[in-house]
C-alpha cells in the first residue's frame, strides 16, 4: 500500500495536567509514531479556569475536582494543534481511541444526547456542550472527601476484604460510587437533573461519538460498583450508593451499558468533527479507556514484568491471570484480554510530592530544573548510610492524603537499624539534601512492600521480584529515579523506559484502536501487537535493575517501613472527621 494511504490511529490521553493525542502510523509489520500535540491546562486555560495543576482544589472538605468546559476548550484546541502539526491530514486517521483519568465523573442533563447529535461545526464545543451538563464540574481522582461513604462501602458487604473480593477494591475516596453517593447527598437537585453519568474516559467517546458512549470493561471497575465474579454491577452496591432499592435501578439507568468488548466499534466519528477538524465520516469511534489500563496496553506486558508509572499520580501495574484482591490495591478488568485483570498500586503523592521536595533545594539557574534534586538523590547512599553502624533514614512525604496508606498530609522522618529494628522518629530531622533521595526510596519502598505477593522468583536463585520494570510518564525522563527505583524495586532484567515517555497511555490508546480495526477473528491483542512491536526504536534500557545485596538491604527495612506507617496511623485521633482506615 503506498504510504500515504496508510490508515493512522489516534490514541488520546487526558490526564489530571494535560490533554494529549498522538498518532501513530501503523504498517504492515510496525508501530510507529509520526506526530502529537499537546494542551497543558495550566499553562493554556490556567487563568480563565482559575485552576492550579488541572484541577480546583477546597481544603475544607477535601473535594478536588475539574471544570468539564475546560476540557470541551482542550479538544478543540488540541485538534487544531494536530492539524497543524502533524504532516498527514486528519481524515487519514481510520479509528480513535484514548485513556483518561480513572475515576472522574461527568453529570450530564437529559438533553445530552439530543445536544451531542445536533454539535454544530460552526460554534467550539464550550459554546454548545456546557448546555448538556447537569454538573460544571466532575470529581477528580485526588478528591478525599468521601470518608463517611467509604467506611459505607467498606461495611456494606461484611467488611473491607468483602468489598474487594467483589470489585476488586476496597473503597477509596476516589472511585466513582463513593463519590455519587456523596453528590446524590450533597446535590440532591443536580442528582435527580442528571440523565447519564459518564467516567472521563466515556465521556471523552461520547463527545467524539456525538451520543452518550458506554463505559469500557476495564475503567468500570474503578468504581467499587462492578461485580468483578458475575462481571456485572452489584445490585447491592448500587442501592447503597443510591438510596435503596429504586434508587439502583435509577442509578443502573444513569451509568447506562458497559461494553464488555475492549475493541468493539462503538459508531462512526461525530459529524461535529468531520466539518470542524476534517476527520473522515467513517472514521472510527472505539472503547476508551482509563490511563492506567491503557499504559499496559503500551507495549506486550508479560506477567512478572511491572510498569511504574511517574505522572501527576504514581502507579505500579502488572498484567496478570491471577485474582488476589486485597484491600491495599486494586484488581481491574484487563482493557483487552478476558481472563486477565491489571493489578494496580495507585499513590495520589508521586509527581507533585517530589516538586516539593525539589523546591526546597536551590532552583537550577539554567538547564534542567531537576539537575539539583538529581545531584542530591546520586550524592546521597542508599538510605543515608555511609558507615556500617549508622541507623537506615526512612522517609513519608505527603502533601495530600494518601491513598495507600491513608494518612493524612504531613512528612515524617524515622530511623531504624539495618535490621529493621530499633524504628524511631528522627527527632530533629536532617539535611533537606537528604530528603531527594529519601521520598524516591520511600515511594519505592511502598510499592515493593504491596506488590510482595504478586512477584515470584524469575530464577536462578533469584529472589522474588519483577523481570523488567518498565518507565512511563513525565518522571521517566528522570535516570536518578530510575536508578533509585531499580534499588529497591529490583528487576532481574534491568529498568527501561519507553521511548514515548510520557505519552505511554496515548500510545496504548492508539494501539487499541489498531487492535479493534485490524484483529483477525479470535486475535488477541498481545497476538497482534506482539506480532509488530520491537524493542528497538520503543524501550531504552536505563537501570540496572537488581543488585545482590543491596536488594536484601532493601527488604530488610519493609518490616520497619511498614510499623513507621502504622505508628502514623495510630496517631491520628479515631474520632476526628478525617477517619482512620486503613488502606
Ligand atoms: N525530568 C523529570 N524528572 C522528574 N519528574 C518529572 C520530570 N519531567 C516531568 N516530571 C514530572 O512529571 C509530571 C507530569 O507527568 P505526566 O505523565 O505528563 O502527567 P499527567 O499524565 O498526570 O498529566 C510532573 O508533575 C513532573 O513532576
Ligand atoms: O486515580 C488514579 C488511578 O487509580 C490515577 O492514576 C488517575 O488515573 C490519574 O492519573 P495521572 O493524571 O497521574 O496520569
Amino acid at each position: 500500500m503506498p504510504s500515504d494511504t496508510r490508515p493512522l490511529y489516534l490514541g488520546f490521553d487526558l490526564s489530571t495536567q494535560q490533554l494529549k493525542g498522538r498518532l501513530p502510523i501503523i504498517v504492515d509489520s510496525d508501530l510507529k509514531a509520526i506526530g502529537q500535540a499537546k494542551v497543558d491546562f495550566d499553562g493554556d486555560f490556567g487563568a480563565k479556569y482559575g485552576i492550579h495543576k488541572g484541577v480546583h482544589v477546597r481544603d475544607t472538605t477535601g473535594e478536588v475536582f475539574a471544570p468539564v468546559a475546560l476540557w470541551m476548550e482542550s479538544l478543540d484546541l488540541v485538534l487544531d494543534r494536530l492539524a497543524a502539526e502533524v504532516p498527514v491530514p486528519l481524515s487519514r486517521i481510520r479509528a480513535v481511541s484514548g485513556s483518561c483519568q480513572q475515576h472522574g465523573s461527568v453529570f450530564w442533563n437529559a438533553s445530552a444526547s439530543e445536544i451531542l447529535n445536533g454539535l454544530d461545526a460552526e460554534k467550539p464545543l464550550v459554546d454548545q456542550l456546557p448546555q448538556a451538563l447537569a454538573h460544571e464540574w466532575a470529581p477528580n481522582w485526588q478528591d478525599h472527601s468521601t470518608q463517611e461513604q467509604c467506611d459505607a462501602f467498606d461495611n456494606a458487604l461484611g467488611g473491607r476484604q468483602k468489598l474487594a473480593e467483589v470489585t476488586g477494591s476496597g473503597a477509596h475516596h476516589r472511585f466513582t460510587g463513593t463519590q455519587i453517593m456523596r453528590l446524590k447527598k450533597d446535590l440532591p437537585d443536580m442528582y435527580a437533573k442528571t440523565a447519564h453519568i459518564s467516567l472521563v474516559s466515556s465521556w471523552l467517546a461520547s463527545v467524539l461519538l456525538g451520543s452518550v458512549a458506554p463505559m469500557d470493561i476495564s475503567d468500570v471497575c474503578g468504581m467499587n460498583l462492578w461485580d468483578m465474579s458475575r462481571q456485572a454491577y452489584s445490585e447491592e452496591l448500587l442501592a447503597l450508593a443510591a438510596g435503596g432499592k429504586d434508587g439502583a435501578a435509577e442509578l443502573r439507568q444513569k451509568l447506562g451499558a458497559v461494553c464488555l468488548d475492549g475493541g468493539a466499534i462503538l459508531g462512526s466519528i461525530s459529524s461535529y468533527f468531520v466539518r470542524r477538524h476534517g476527520f473522515s465520516p467513517d472514521c472510527q469511534i472505539t472503547p476508551f479507556t482509563g490511563d492506567n489500563p491503557a499504559t499496559i496496553l503500551a507495549l506486550p506486558l508479560r506477567p512478572l514484568d511491572a510498569i511504574v508509572s511517574l505522572g501527576t499520580s504514581t502507579t505500579f501495574l502488572m498484567n496478570t491471570p491471577k485474582y488476589k484482591p486485597d484491600g491495599a490495591y486494586h484488581f481491574f478488568n484487563h482493557p483487552t484480554t478476558q481472563g486477565h485483570y491489571m493489578f494496580m498500586l495507585c499513590y495520589k503523592n508521586g509527581g507533585l510530592a517530589r516538586e516539593k521536595v525539589r523546591d526546597q533545594l536551590p532552583k537550577p539557574e539554567y538547564g534542567d530544573p531537576w539537575a539539583n534534586f538529581n545531584k542530591a538523590v546520586l550524592d546521597t547512599p542508599p538510605m543515608d548510610v555511609t558507615r556500617p553502624d549508622d541507623p537506615s533514614k526512612l522517609g513519608l512525604y505527603f502533601y495530600l492524603r494518601e491513598t495507600v496508606p491513608n494518612i493524612r498530609a504531613g512528612t515524617w522522618r524515622y530511623t531504624c537499624e539495618g535490621n529493621g529494628s530499633d524504628l524511631r522518629e528522627a527527632s530533629h530531622g536532617w539535611d533537606k539534601q537528604k530528603d531527594a533521595r529519601l521520598i524516591v526510596e520511600s515511594q519505592a519502598l511502598s510499592m515493593r512492600l504491596r506488590s510482595q505477593n504478586l512477584v515470584h522468583s524469575p530464577g536462578h536463585g533469584l529472589p522474588a521480584q519483577p523481570r523488567r520494570i518498565y518507565l512511563v510518564g513525565g518522571g521517566s525522563m528522570n535516570p536518578a529515579i530510575a536508578k533509585v527505583i531499580g534499588e529497591v524495586l529490583g528487576g532481574s532484567e534491568g529498568v527501561y523506559k519507553l521511548d514515548v515517555g510520557g505519552n505511554a497511555c496515548a500510545m496504548g490508546g492508539a494501539y487499541k484502536a489498531l487492535w479493534a480495526m485490524e484483529r483477525d477473528e479470535g486475535e488477541t491483542f498481545d497476538e497482534l501487537i506482539g506480532k509488530r512491536w520491537t524493542e528497538e526504536g520503543s524501550i531504552e534500557r536505563v537501570d540496572d535493575g537488581f543488585r545482590d545485596g543491596l536488594y536484601q538491604k532493601y527488604g530488610k527495612v519493609l518490616s520497619a517501613f511498614e510499623r513507621m506507617e502504622y505508628q502514623i496511623l495510630a496517631e491520628e485521633d479515631h474520632n476526628s472527621d478525617d477517619g482512620h482506615t486503613v488502606a
